[in-house]
């Protein structure tokens, strides 16, 4: 699945492209290049997420909307999808009934500002008017002056959409007055005789999935729901279907990236699940307490780190110093385009050799011209690996973004830097959205355990408690004892294997493993 992911995301080069190009314009077709995340948008927008399903196709008992991935219900993805874009104004979630409460909290919970939920309807299109007509009531007493000049309809089952394309749907929205998202088909399309048999096919080519978001001017789309049959709320399945044939207007399509797709099926909350944990566990902290031997061992540790994050793609160098490769537009991650590579220093601590930057980018260059100029994907697990002596002052920085802390402790029977280190989060109150990790590593001076069982015990205990008290505020505290060894090799197995046994930690979240101490 990880394998998927990186070859399907946005702005990697389609590799599906339609059998007969002339027939839809490429997303990017008559454009210029693709503009970067944050432009503003000078007209009024909000949103309406549909989330008042069963989810029967799954065969689960939860709605899948409210199916949770480390610890946090997807609708909150996607709502926050929508809610960091800051020219959205609102969102609308219509929610059954019955999961009113439910919804109440998780948008406390997840502190959502831009929400509110209203009741769904028996269809998938009674929801949608419900959100819709809510939308109108926003302005108070003047209803007029509070709607939106665009609504921006979305499956709350479909996380994965990033500002970009939001920006394309509703500026086509405004301009032709709906607007769509679709893909290639997959599949042909055929059709049947009642009996079974095969009636005829339609041409592959000639056809677009329609999916989501769809963008309306307001007043389209709710003249669309005010106008259309109880035939179209029963059985209809296309919004955009409602403003051509109510409203006469032609939706302006727009190819959108693969990550679009719906979850529908219980398979789909794995894949959803697989992407959702590789996006937290792109960055790494690397906290050395001002220690020397331990600043050391960060270095050393950075090239089997990263050498694992590379998913073994063979064109993909590994980098043994503190540099990171990024991507700039970090919605569009896992794809490393010659034009988009930057590498930058983080945090005033990289130590970079010259020859390093040119042949990093020529191995980049050779695999984009390889793979015919069309696309060269890369997932970097890490994208993001730096080493800071604390987290104060302008490191305090890392403690309010999406990275992963790796504490080191030379002298393990005092773990004031990592109860340093987890009162800091706990100030910061950065993890409430998903369980972020904290991997405290206790490298021991000698090829024994010092102290021997008592010591050993000891350090156990500590971290038992430590990670209990953690995992309250979201916090996934494990441990790593690293037990330094004369034998050269043997101590660079042990270095790999914290690599490798932190990598995973941070990876899979594993509660099972929390407060555990693993041996490297
Ligand atoms: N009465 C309904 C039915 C569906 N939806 C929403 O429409 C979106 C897309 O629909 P679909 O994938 O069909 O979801 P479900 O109807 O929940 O799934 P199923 O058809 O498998 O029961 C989902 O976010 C779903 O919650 C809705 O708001 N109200
Ligand atoms: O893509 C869509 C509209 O174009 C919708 O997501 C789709 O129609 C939902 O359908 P269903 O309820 O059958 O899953």
């Amino acid at each position: 699945m990880e394998g998927n992911h990186a070859t399907t995301q946005s702005g990697c080069g389609d590799p599906d492209r339609p059998a007969h190009p002339g027939g839809f314009p490429n997303r990017d077709a008559g454009k210029g290049d693709p503009q970067p995340a944050g432009r503003d948008v000078d007209f009024p927008v909000s949103v309406v997420l549909p989330a008042g399903g069963t989810g029967e196709r799954t065969g689960l008992q939860t709605p899948k909307q409210f199916c949770s991935f480390l610890g946090r219900p997807l609708i909150s993805y996607t709502i926050q999808a929508f809610e960091r874009v800051s020219w959205i104004q609102s969102i609308v979630v219509v929610v059954a009934r019955e999961n009113t409460d439910l919804m109440a909290d998780i948008v406390r919970r997840f502190r959502h500002r831009k929400v509110r939920a209203v009741p769904g309807g028996s269809t998938r299109h009674r929801s949608i008017r419900n959100g819709i007509l809510a939308l109108g009531e926003e302005g108070g007493e003047r209803p007029a002056a509070g709607r939106p000049k665009v609504v921006l309809i979305h499956d709350a089952v479909r996380p994965f959409v990033d500002e970009d394309f939001l920006y394309e749907i509703a500026t086509a929205a405004k301009e032709h007055g709906a607007a769509g998202a679709i893909r290639p088909l997959v599949s042909t399309v055929i059709a049947t005789t009642p009996e079974g048999y095969l009636d005829h096919s339609l041409e592959r080519g000639k056809y677009r999935a329609s999916e989501m978001p769809q963008g309306f001017t307001y007043d389209v789309i709710h003249r669309a729901y005010q106008r259309c049959s109880q035939s179209d709320f029963d059985f209809g399945t296309e919004c955009l279907h409602l403003a051509l044939q109510y409203c006469g207007t032609n939706a302006k399509l727009i190819q959108g990236p693969p990550t679009l797709w719906k979850v529908t099926y219980k398979r789909d909350l794995a894949a959803a699940e697989s992407i959702i944990k590789d996006a937290v566990s792109r960055s790494a902290c690397f906290v050395t307490g001002g220690s020397a031997r331990a600043a050391a061992l960060a270095g050393a540790l950075q090239e089997p780190a990263r050498a694992l994050g590379t998913t073994n793609h063979p064109h993909m160098a590994p980098c043994a110093t503190t540099t990171c490769l990024s991507v700039p537009n970090s919605n569009k991650t896992g794809c490393l385009f010659p034009a988009w590579v930057k590498l930058s220093r983080r945090g005033g601590h990289a130590v970079l050799s010259g020859g390093l930057v040119s042949r990093v980018c020529e191995k980049i260059r050779a695999a984009w011209r390889e793979a015919g100029r069309q696309s060269a994907c890369f997932l970097l697990r890490f994208q993001e690996l730096d080493v800071v002596p604390d987290l104060t002052g302008e490191n305090a920085s890392y403690l309010l973004k999406e990275w992963n802390f790796i504490q080191f402790s030379v002298d393990h029977s005092r773990p004031a830097e990592v109860e340093a280190l987890l009162a800091a989060l706990e100030a910061a109150d950065r993890a409430p959205l998903h369980p972020l990790v904290v991997i405290w590593v206790q490298w021991s001076d000698s090829d024994e355990l010092l102290g021997g069982r008592a010591a050993a015990a000891a350090a156990a205990a500590v971290i038992t408690d430590l990670s209990s008290a953690a995992k309250l505020r979201n916090i996934l505290l494990y441990g790593i004892q690293l037990h330094q060894s004369k034998d050269s090799e043997r101590w660079e197995r042990s270095v790999s294997k914290v690599a490798e046994i932190a990598s995973v930690l941070i990876r899979e979240r594993s509660p099972a493993l929390v407060g555990q101490l693993l041996q490297a």
